[in-house]
């Protein structure tokens, strides 16, 4: 198909298309034609008839009611007729694979100028190419998902598994033994925690909260407890089919009748007279990849306690979806559980010691959703930032206002104290053995998890504040607010609610005080 030629044209020139029927303006140096889209134009022709928008620069204008995107959308780009003579557009939006010139967009160490004692070479370039494939692979699908409410497609999750990007998300460990992770960017051997933190972080930029946890959140969470307590048979089947995305796996303990508190759980598993078989009965609420997952962790009462055992998909399972507030694309499910025959090989664990088994996991899996919070944090900031910068009222951007700068600057603050201490932590891990972190970070993360929710919460209610109505609109500028205004509580509650972390934190203080310590 021919290019269509741009003309170029004079400010005079675009001046003469100031009427119905032959209408053009000006946006950012290029000249659009609205003459026929007038009628489509989904804020009304009026708006488009007016004598400072017809034929005039409608640059600010158009700023302060749309976002850069929809000038990109294909059936917009088209009305572009031409561009003012000796002059270039200069206003530009996300570039696909690169860091953001707003200021606290990222994080220090990702900001130029700026240094740090954590994030070397190998980090460099894993955050680039994870960066690139976000915004290529994964921004379009998640938002497209969003859109329609189906699970992230299959091409996305293949294509996450050539480059190994499942089996990294598992963290640094022997289940990466070999493999070639991102393109070669960093080796098995090299790959620790903050290599982690950036895929988690750089994902979480999708925008998309629910569709996140629908890129396999899952398996973060239900893979773990075969990879440390499944049997060598287990693991051989069961490990590469699902690192390699061809089949799913949920961590099913959370029930109808009970969260928290484990030892409430009405699941009932039963060996058989001939002790070969377990049969499973009772329900799980809440299962995070359920709809469609073949493998479901799950937590069941047996005669010793509580027993952690992995439950193929097969006669017996039934799953359906949980309308949630945050996202259908996360397969949220109810399952049921029917006289299910699992062989006693499934077993996770010591029989009766399913505590320990879950337990085991905690630290990593809310250092996980500490890295995802810091991250969406500072999306919601760059969007702000951004806002008031292009909003204009009462004649002047809206940052020239005091009371908006104060929730800037508070919103900074806050995602700046998340990331600078989650990144503490992630030095702590990198350098304890999994003994010593177990002993020591358990109060440390569950204060940072809690901090971190509660920073989110508020950063949400305040961007409510600073985009007003649009805060509350799926479409449009507001879009991202919306999203995260609302998904954001779920945050506060997944792998422990805020009040409950905090005490774990303050119990671990207490626990570790000299018994001889006085004033
Ligand atoms: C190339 C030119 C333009 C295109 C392609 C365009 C497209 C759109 C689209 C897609 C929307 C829906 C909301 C969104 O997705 O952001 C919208 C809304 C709107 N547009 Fe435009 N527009 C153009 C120019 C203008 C101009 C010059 C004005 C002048 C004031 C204007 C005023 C509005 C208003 C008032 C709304 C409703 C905003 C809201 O509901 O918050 N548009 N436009």
């Amino acid at each position: 198909m021919a290019t269509k030629q741009l003309k170029q044209l004079s400010r005079e020139d675009v001046a003469q298309h100031n009427k119905e029927g032959d209408l053009w303006v000006i946006v950012d140096a290029k000249v659009y034609d609205l003459s026929r889209f007038k009628d489509l134009h989904p804020g009304g022709a009026a708006v488009l008839l007016d004598e400072e928008v017809a034929g005039q620069d409608a640059t600010e204008a158009f700023y302060g009611l749309h976002r850069h995107e929809v000038l990109l959308r294909p059936q917009y780009a088209r009305l572009q007729i031409g561009t003012i003579v000796d002059e270039k557009p200069v206003i530009y939006g996300k570039i696909s694979g690169e860091t953001s010139d707003v200021p606290y967009a990222e994080p220090t160490w990702l900001t130029k100028g700026f240094h740090s004692p954590y994030f070397k070479e190998t980090h460099k370039k894993l955050q680039k190419a994870v960066r690139l494939f976000v915004d290529e692979v994964i921004y379009p699908d998640a938002q497209a998902r969003e859109e329609d409410g189906k699970r992230p497609a299959q091409s996305v999750i293949d294509k996450m598994a050539e480059l190994n990007l499942h089996a990294m998300r598992m963290g640094p460990g022997k289940h990466l033994k070999g493999l070639k992770l991102m393109g070669g960017v960093v080796t098995p051997e090299e790959f620790d925690y903050f290599h982690e933190l950036i895929i988690t972080q750089e994902i979480v930029r999708c925008g998309a909260r629910g569709y996140g946890d629908g890129l396999l959140g899952g398996k973060v969470i239900g893979l773990p407890p075969v990879i440390n307590f499944g049997s060598p048979e287990l693991k051989a089947k069961v490990v590469p089919e699902v690192l390699s995305g061809k089949k799913f796996i949920c961590l099913a303990i959370s029930e109808a009748h009970a969260g928290s508190d484990v030892m409430g759980l009405q699941t009932t598993a039963k060996k058989t007279e001939d002790g070969k078989h377990w049969i499973i009965n009772g329900t799980k609420k809440w299962i995070t990849n359920g709809t469609f997952a073949d493998y479901f962790t799950t937590g069941c009462k047996t005669e010793d306690g509580f027993t952690v055992i992995l439950v193929e998909r097969t006669e017996g399972v039934e799953t359906k979806i949980i309308k949630t507030s945050y996202s259908p694309t996360a397969g949220t499910a109810y399952i049921t559980y029917d006289n299910v025959k699992v062989p006693v090989e499934n077993t996770l664990g010591p029989e009766g010691g399913g505590i320990f088994v879950i337990l085991s996991n905690f630290n990593h899996e809310r250092w996980v959703m500490c890295c995802a919070s810091a991250r969406a944090q500072r999306s919601i900031v760059e969007e702000c930032l951004k806002w008031t910068q292009q909003r204009k009222a009462f004649g002047k951007p809206l940052n020239s206002q005091a009371v908006i700068r104060s929730k800037l600057a508070k919103m900074i603050a806050r995602t700046e104290s998340v990331q600078n201490w989650l990144e503490n932590i992630t030095h702590q891990m990198c350098n304890m053995s999994y003994k010593e972190q177990s002993n020591k970070l358990a109060g440390q993360i569950a204060f940072l998890k809690s901090y971190s929710t509660r920073c989110a919460q508020e950063t949400a209610q305040d961007a409510v504040q600073i985009f007003g109505g649009r805060g509350i609109t799926k479409t449009g500028m507001g879009h991202f607010i919306e999203h995260y205004h609302r998904t954001v509580p779920f945050d506060a509650l997944l792998g422990g609610a805020e009040d409950v972390l905090s005490d774990l934190g303050a119990r671990q203080a207490i626990r570790g005080m000299p018994k001889n310590a006085r004033l």
